[in-house]
């Protein structure tokens, strides 16, 4: 069974088209990029997949059943963007919250705040978070709850080295333990040291690509997207 199967995608923001009549799935475990220039979709597509916005027209199936089904995302966890964070709240009220609506003991959080080497800023206020330690959080968050899927909205963007390095660890993990996760992100270099398998949006569709041969995901988005280098 798939984990993952998107068929005759359509969505429009009234008159502009993001996805026509797109379809791809992932029927393996693993990390998968999801990689498209500014504005092309990332974040459209992984509120479609959530069912957090509806297409015009097409099926999106998680491990066999409709996303309009809402117990299918007793399997997935969701990465958003920093603005679901409580700026009035500390990280630990955030992970604790989140373990509570899930009913997983508070205890089981601390495995994911070492790994993450969060203690020394978990009980700041998140107002006083660099975007960075904000990024950790949320994937920190989306962790919690061990779900089979996991949809990341750029869970790299704004790390520092150390943090890119803890961050790389925790994908490499997720792969190791035979969860999916699906990873929208900018950051090529980084994204191509944990997979190979990238999903790029190409001309309102989505296009799936293994990379080998040396081939880097910088020069296929050069290719795909007409960057020219002096
Ligand atoms: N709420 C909205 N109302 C109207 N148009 C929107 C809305 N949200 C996004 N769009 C449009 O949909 C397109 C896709 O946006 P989206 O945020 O999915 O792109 P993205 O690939 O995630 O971009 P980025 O790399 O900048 O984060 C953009 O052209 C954007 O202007």
């Amino acid at each position: 069974m798939d984990i993952l199967s998107v068929s005759s995608l359509t969505f429009s923001w009234r008159k502009q088209v993001v996805f026509q009549n797109s379809s791809f799935t992932i029927n393996q475990p693993g990390l998968y990029g999801l990689v498209a220039p500014n504005g092309a979709g990332k974040t459209t597509l992984l509120n479609l997949i959530s069912n957090l916005l509806q297409p015009q027209t097409g099926e999106i199936l998680l491990y066999g059943q409709s996303n309009t089904t809402t117990h299918v995302f007793q399997n997935v966890a969701f990465l958003q963007d920093n603005s679901v964070l409580y700026p009035y709240l500390s990280g630990r009220d955030h992970l604790n919250f989140v373990a509570d609506t899930h009913s997983i003991p508070r205890a089981k959080i601390a495995s994911v705040i070492d790994n993450l080497e969060m203690s020394d800023y978990l009980d700041k206020h998140v107002s006083k978070y660099s975007l960075g330690m904000k990024q950790r959080l949320l994937l920190a968050m989306s962790l919690v709850v061990k779900r089979p899927l996991l949809l990341l909205d750029e869970p790299l963007n704004g790390l520092d080295p150390t943090s890119l390095m803890i961050v790389r660890e925790t994908l490499e993990s997720i792969k190791a333990e035979g969860q999916t996760a699906l990873i929208s992100s900018h950051n090529l270099d980084e994204l191509m040291r944990v997979t190979q398998d990238v999903f790029f949006i190409v001309n309102q569709d989505v296009q799936f690509e293994h990379l080998t041969n040396g081939q880097t995901a910088e020069d296929r988005y050069a290719t795909l997207f007409g960057v020219h280098r002096l």
